[in-house]
This record gives structure tokens, sequence and C-alpha cells, in this order.
């Protein structure tokens, strides 16, 4: 009897059906088994602390700022994943370096193209079909698109950016050229002043600082043109910047007029421009090689347009949105890390004093005729304690969440995080764990709520190994645990032009001027205006009245 035949037999032959359901059966069983047991192991994320269910967690994402940073802090030292259930959404916070390892590095579960798409459609104000471009483009900014995207090459548009902006900023030449331009722009700024040998008292440090590298940082990327459309500029963006939440979160305009004028403003005034910029390059002439010029200002910022003209649907609203949101995006944290920056080596004078004569190492011949000094950018970065102090300002200052969404359900330390979810890494939270900063060596008695500017020096160097030599930077155990940068594949792609940026500007500040405070304790102050929390750089409360000299 052939094995077929054993099956239709009568009467039937239950061995060879026995047989069958246990060879089909055997496989089938044991995955199951295998998935319960898995699903077993894997925890739901455990709920984040609160004192009302659903309320708390709701209110803090919702109304953002001090009670979101209030209530993220909470959960610090975590170590697993928390829940918070809003409504609609679930927002899992990740916390703890192999978690956060473990996920941003993850380009195909953890994607950014459906968060990117929501905020250029609610706080830049791109069309539905502009924002879509967006949200379809999940091939991620590298030539290689990411695995599993089947985006069209003409369609990649992260990709178009990184090529037309991020690449080119941070080239070698690029970088030198916005970075040059940048200094300029400041240095004029505070030529403007009339600052002499004599004591000049001034109301805040904050303002005065923001206000010239605000006009730089913009002018630097935009040229001079756009302060010419709209003298109010620079205002305007920062009541932009103290909105964004309201903005992202998509609440009707006109509960707060001031910030859809805010808006609007800068939206023309980007319009008005970018269509001068064109009209006054099209011509034949146009060096096009050049990579700064007064139309434009950075060469990237006319190849963004350009890229935009192979995208029928992004108009001209979705370009001044694209604009306002890449200047946004590089200033808003750039302008307030050199004013604190610039704030920590002017509080501590044993730290000032031991970072001027790190800054001589690096001394270049001025050949300007305000005589002020200039550095080798290279040596100046090399110096351990400008490093650590600037590390330790970006460390304590740095709010950004850094948000994903997830594509699939996706286990990690024991705990599956449900696809559809919202992922959130706190980066004030990951630089206030005490378990992680206050276990370093020689860092027991330095809690991280206190500024320690030789936080990032290498303790057991200084203390044990070698005391006589020159100190190291020490970044031992941090990957996952310092990221004022973010982490992965969407690392903020202007750290390397902020870094030389902010150094090279409170360098040539520090030497050139001496600073004091008006009231001795206000250096002191770490109260903070808590409305960008999550976004950008927080803001003092309190004004610092100052005197300034430029030094004998
Ligand atoms: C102290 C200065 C700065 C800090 C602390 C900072 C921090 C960050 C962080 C945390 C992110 C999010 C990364 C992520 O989602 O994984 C980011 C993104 C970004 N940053 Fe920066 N940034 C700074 C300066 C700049 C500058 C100077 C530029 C431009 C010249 C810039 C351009 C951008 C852009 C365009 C993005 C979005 C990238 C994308 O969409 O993939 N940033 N930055």
């Amino acid at each position: 009897m052939s094995i077929l035949t054993r099956f239709v037999s009568s009467p039937p032959d239950y061995t060879a059906w026995v047989l069958l359901i246990g060879i089909i059966g055997m496989p089938i069983t044991h995955w199951l088994f295998l998935r319960a047991f898995e699903s077993h192991q894997c925890k739901s994320p455990p709920s984040a602390s609160y004192r009302i269910p659903f309320l708390d967690h709701t209110r803090a994402f919702a109304e953002g700022g001090a009670r979101l940073c209030q209530t993220l802090k909470a959960q610090t030292g975590a170590r697993v994943p928390l829940l918070f259930d809003l409504p609609g959404t679930k927002v899992i916070l990740l916390t703890s370096p192999n978690i956060i390892r473990g996920t941003l590095y993850n380009t195909s579960v953890f994607a950014t193209n459906k968060l990117r798409s929501r905020f250029v459609r609610n706080v830049l104000k791109y069309t539905r079909k502009a924002a879509k471009i967006i949200e379809n483009d999940t091939s991620g900014g590298d030539p290689r698109p990411l695995p599993g995207s089947r985006v069209a090459p003409n369609q990649r548009i992260l990709r178009m950016q990184h090529e037309s902006t991020f690449e080119l900023i941070s080239s070698k030449h690029g970088m030198a050229a916005v970075s040059s331009q940048f200094s300029r722009i400041f240095e004029e700024g505070l030529m403007t002043h009339g600052i002499n040998n004599d004591w000049k008292e001034m109301d805040d440090l904050f303002v005065f600082i923001r206000e010239l590298a605000g006009h730089s940082g913009i002018g630097a990327l935009c040229g001079p043109q756009l302060f010419k459309e709209e003298p109010q500029f620079l205002d305007l963006f920062w009541a932009f910047d103290r909105n964004i939440h309201f903005y992202h979160m998509g609440y009707p305009e006109w509960l707060r007029p001031e910030a859809k004028q805010a808006r609007q403003r800068c939206m023309q005034a980007l319009s008005r421009w970018r269509r001068k910029a064109v009209q006054a390059t099209s011509g034949p002439n146009y060096p096009k090689d050049k990579l700064w010029d007064e139309h434009w200002g950075f060469k990237g910022m006319r190849l963004r347009n350009e890229l935009y003209d192979r995208f029928g649907d992004i108009d001209d609203t979705g370009r001044n949105g694209a604009d306002l949101g890449f200047l946004w995006a590089a200033n808003c944290n750039l302008v307030n890390t050199i004013y604190y920056f610039i704030l920590a080596l002017l509080r501590d004078k044993s730290v000032r004093e031991r970072c001027l004569e790190e800054m001589e190492v690096a001394r270049i011949p001025s050949e300007t005729k305000d005589g002020l000094p200039r550095f080798d950018y290279n040596l100046l970065m090399k110096q351990p304690l400008l490093q650590s102090v600037l590390n330790e300002t970006l460390r304590t200052e740095v709010t950004s969440l850094i948000a994903r969404t997830i594509e699939k359900d996706h286990k990690i330390e024991g705990y599956t995080l449900p696809k559809n979810a919202l992922s959130c890494v706190s980066i004030a939270v990951e630089h206030n764990d005490k378990s992680r900063w206050e276990t370093r060596p020689g860092a027991e008695n330095h809690p991280v709520e206190q500024f320690w500017p030789e936080r990032f020096l290498d303790q057991e160097q200084l203390k044990t190994k070698c005391p006589h030599q020159s100190p190291q930077v020490s970044m031992k155990n941090l990957e996952g645990t310092f990221i004022p940068f973010g982490i992965g594949h969407y690392m903020c792609p202007g750290r390397h032009f902020a870094v030389r940026t902010i150094v090279s500007i409170a360098a040539m500040f520090i030497d050139s001027y001496d600073v004091e405070p008006k009231e001795e304790d206000s250096w002191d102050s770490t109260e903070r205006d808590y409305t960008t929390f999550g976004y950008a750089i927080l803001r003092p409360v309190q004004p610092m009245p100052f005197r300034i000299r430029r030094k004998l």
C-alpha cells in the first residue's frame, strides 16, 4: 500500500493519521510554546510614577515646560522602560545606556519620519501634501537607504537635506566659512557697543550675549538681507522659540495671537529674503561654488531651495517653514550654550585663569584692526579644561527630548515595547542620573546638580597615576550617558560646527573683556525658565546686570 492510500483507506489507518498530525503539529506546538514563553518572559513596561492616574501624565505632556520636566526627572535612575499612558498614545520613557543604545541605533524599528512630519505640519506650517513627503521618507540621511526602505531615490528628501546642508556645514571648508562669518558678525556687534577700557554698566548679560550670538547665527546662515527685510526678525524668532511647544501640540492659533504673529512674520520675511536671493543670483555669472555670499549667506541655504524645486508639493510656505526650522535647530541650543559657557568661565576665577593659560597655547597673531585675538581652533579644541567646562555646560543645560515612533513590537532587557507607541529619551534625565555620574572615579563628592568644571577630566590620572602630566579628558563609560547631541543615526548634524563656534567665540570674548556682575550673588543663580524644556536650552529667570570693559 502506498503512503497516500493509507490516509484514504477504509477503515481509516489511525497510525498514519497520528504520525502525520505529530509531524505537522510538533513544530507548531514548539513554536507556540516558545512564543508563550517569550511573552511570559518579556513584560510590558511598568507605569511611570504618578499621584493621580492618567491625569498627571496627560497634564505633563500637554502642558510641557516645568511640569513635564518634574514628571520626567522623577523617573531618573529607573533603568527600565517606563510607560506614560496618554489619551490615544502610549509614551515609553527609555532610560539607561543599554536601553538607549539598543534602541536609538535601531533605526528600522525606532523611526523619525512620522514625528518629523507632525513637527513640520504643526510647527512649520507645511501643507498636508508636503508633510506627507517627509512622512513617506523612511530611508534615512545616509547615501545607502536604511534596510527595508523602498523610497525612490528622487523622493529621498532626508538624504538630499543631508547632502545640501548638513554635510556641507560639517565639511572642513563649509564649517570654516560659516563659523568665521559667525565670529565676524559677533565681533562687529561687540564693537557697536563702544566698550573701551572704562567700565560700562549693562542690564543683562544673557540678553547681551543672546543678541550678539543670535544675530551672528542667523546672519552666518542667511546673510545680512534677512534683517533688512525684517529688522525685528531676532525678537520674532525668539518669540517663535518660546512658543514651540504650543505650536507642536497643535493648539488653535487664536489662543495665542503673539505666537501666531511671530511665526507669520518670520515666515513672511524668509519668503521675501529667498525671492530676492533667487533674483540676485539667477544670472549665468553667479559663482555657484562660493560657500558664502551676501544674498544667500551660507551656500547650503541656496542648495536647500534648489532641492525643494524637485518637490512640487513643497510650496513657498513649506520652504519658509523649512528654513525657519533649520534656523531654529541651528540656534535654539547654540546661542544659549555660548551664554552658559561664557558664564561658567567668568564665574570661577581659577577656572578662567587656567582656561586663559590653555588659550595661550592656541594663540596666533591677530591681523584685525580692532585688536581682537585669534586662536588656532584645532589647538583650542584640544585643551582639556576648556573641553571639560564645555561638556559640563552641555551636561547641565541641554534638555532636549529625543523621540521616535516604535514601528514593531521590540523586546529589550526583558520588556516588550509595543508597536505604535512613542519612545522618548530625556537628555536631562540621563545627564542627571546619580548612579552613573557620581560613581565615576573622583566624582563621589560632586553631586550631579552641581556644576563641576573638572567633571570630564581624568580624575584617576590627576590624583594617582601621573599628577605632573597635563590632565586628559576622559569620556570613559559615558556612551549612552552623555548625549547632548543625541546618539546614533539621527545625531545632531550641526555638532562639529556648534563646538567649534562656541569655543572660538568664548575664547575671543574671555581673552578680550573683563566682566563683573553688578550684584555678586547673581552669578550663581541656577533658576531657569522651563518654557522650552524638551526642545531647547532653557533661559535664565533672573536678569544679570553686569559691567564690562576691554582688557587693559
Ligand atoms: C549646543 C548646540 C547644539 C545642541 C546641544 C544640539 C542638539 C541636538 C539634538 C539633541 C538633536 C536631536 C538628535 C536626535 O533626534 O537624535 C539635534 C538635531 C538637529 N540639530 Fe542640533 N544641536 C546643536 C546645534 C546645532 C547646530 C549649530 C545646527 C546647525 C548648524 C544643528 C542642526 C540640527 C538639525 C538640523 C537637527 C535635526 C536633524 C534631523 O532632523 O535629523 N544643531 N540637535
